[in-house]
């Protein structure tokens, strides 16, 4: 696995430290509160689980699947609602938590449901951001690291549903993609 890898773009001691500093973060901005923390499916959740083992408030996880990229490397344009909250939003401050941002495209549409079903405050945090691929307009209030226009895997980013599994953020190997 470790051999399809051409690049290493952010190394598991660069992710777990940026984890601490946001956490700590995220703790200060929402202390005395009781966040929902919503992780979309599913290449959030190795994020979502160090990201939040760093934030000492008391929280509410709650997890979302959306999906327009099929496990390819164009978004398709349409973003799906594979598996909805369990959790009520009205009220509610809600802390989406996202691997990239890309086209902006699955935020642009969370954002917009949330509000309509009447968060009190919404607010995101994505490890990535990838400007260069943006056609919505939507912004990160927290974001890690920006990562130039290159598909990128690991930590939760796949390619045909692999590399999620990666400890760091890389990218592929031309022969991969049958370059
Ligand atoms: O800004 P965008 O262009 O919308 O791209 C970002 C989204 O695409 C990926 O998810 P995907 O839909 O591939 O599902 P997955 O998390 O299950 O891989 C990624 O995890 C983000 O959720
Ligand atoms: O660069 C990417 N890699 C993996 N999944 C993605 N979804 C949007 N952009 C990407
Ligand atoms: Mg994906």
């Amino acid at each position: 696995m470790h051999n399809e890898i051409e690049k290493v773009l952010i190394s598991e001691e660069e992710i777990q430290a940026k984890c601490k500093e946001l956490g700590a973060q995220l703790t200060e901005e929402y202390e005395g509160r009781f966040p929902l923390a919503i992780g979309v499916l599913k290449g959030a959740t190795p994020f979502m689980t160090d990201l939040l083992k760093r934030m000492e408030t008391h929280l509410e996880m709650d997890f979302m699947d959306v999906s327009s990229y099929h496990g390819g490397m164009e978004s398709s344009g349409e973003v799906k609602i594979v598996k909805d909250l369990d959790t009520k939003v009205e009220g509610r401050d809600i802390l989406i938590i996202e691997d990239i941002i890309d086209s902006g495209r699955t935020l642009a549409y969370l954002v917009d449901l949330f509000k309509y079903r009447k968060a009190k405050s919404i607010k995101i945090v994505t490890l990535l951001d990838k400007p260069t691929g943006r056609s919505a307009d939507i912004k990160a209030d927290t974001v890690g690291f920006e990562v130039p226009d290159e598909f990128v895997v690991g930590y939760g980013l796949d390619y045909q549903e692999k590399y999620r599994n990666l400890p760091y953020v890389g990218v592929l190997k031309p022969e991969v993609y049958g370059g």
